[in-house]
C-alpha cells in the first residue's frame, strides 16, 4: 500500500499581492516542477507549526500564516500526498532559495503560466479564481 504524506505549503502574498512560487531543484523529488514552498508536517507539529519551520528552513524568513487555501489528496506514482497550502505573508526577512533553484514573485494572473506539481494545481485554481 502506498504511504500517505501530510505536507504542509505557504502561499506567501506580497504588499503588491504577488504570490512567491518556489522551482524545486533537480535534486528533490518532482525536479523542475513549480510549487508552494514548505514540506512535510513532522510529529506533534500543528501544519501552521510546519509552515513556519520549513519556511525558516527552505527560504530563511519567517511568516505569519493565516487561512487555508486548499486541502488536496493527489496520488503520484509512489506516494499520496495531501497537500495544505495556507495563505501567508513574510513578517520578518527576504525569502532566500536556500533549496529551490528559483524563487519568483508573480501577479495572480501569470500563476498558470508555470509548470506546478500536480497536487498544487487545484490549489492554484482556487487562487486563480478568488
Ligand atoms: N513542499 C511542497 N511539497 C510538495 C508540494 N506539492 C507536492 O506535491 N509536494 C510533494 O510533497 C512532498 C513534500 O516533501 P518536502 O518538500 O519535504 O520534500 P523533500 O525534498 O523533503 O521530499 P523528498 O525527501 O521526497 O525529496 C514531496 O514529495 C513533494 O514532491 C508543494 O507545493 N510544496
Amino acid at each position: 500500500m502506498k504511504k500517505t504524506v501530510q505536507v504542509v505549503g505557504a502561499v506567501i502574498r506580497n504588499e503588491k499581492g504577488e504570490i512567491l512560487c518556489a522551482l524545486r531543484s533537480p535534486k528533490m523529488s518532482l525536479p523542475n516542477l513549480w510549487e508552494f514552498p514548505g514540506g512535510k508536517i513532522e510529529k506533534g507539529e500543528s501544519p501552521e507549526q510546519s509552515l513556519i519551520r520549513e519556511i525558516r528552513e527552505e527560504l530563511g524568513c519567517s511568516i505569519e500564516v493565516f487561512d487555508q487555501v486548499e486541502d488536496t489528496i493527489y496520488e503520484y506514482e509512489k506516494v499520496i500526498v495531501n497537500l495544505k497550502t495556507y495563505w501567508a505573508k513574510v513578517t520578518e526577512g527576504v525569502p532566500k532559495p536556500l533549496e529551490h533553484q528559483v524563487l519568483i514573485w508573480l501577479p495572480v494572473t501569470s500563476l498558470k503560466s508555470l509548470v506546478w506539481a500536480p497536487a498544487d494545481i487545484p490549489a492554484v485554481q482556487k487562487i486563480i479564481s478568488i
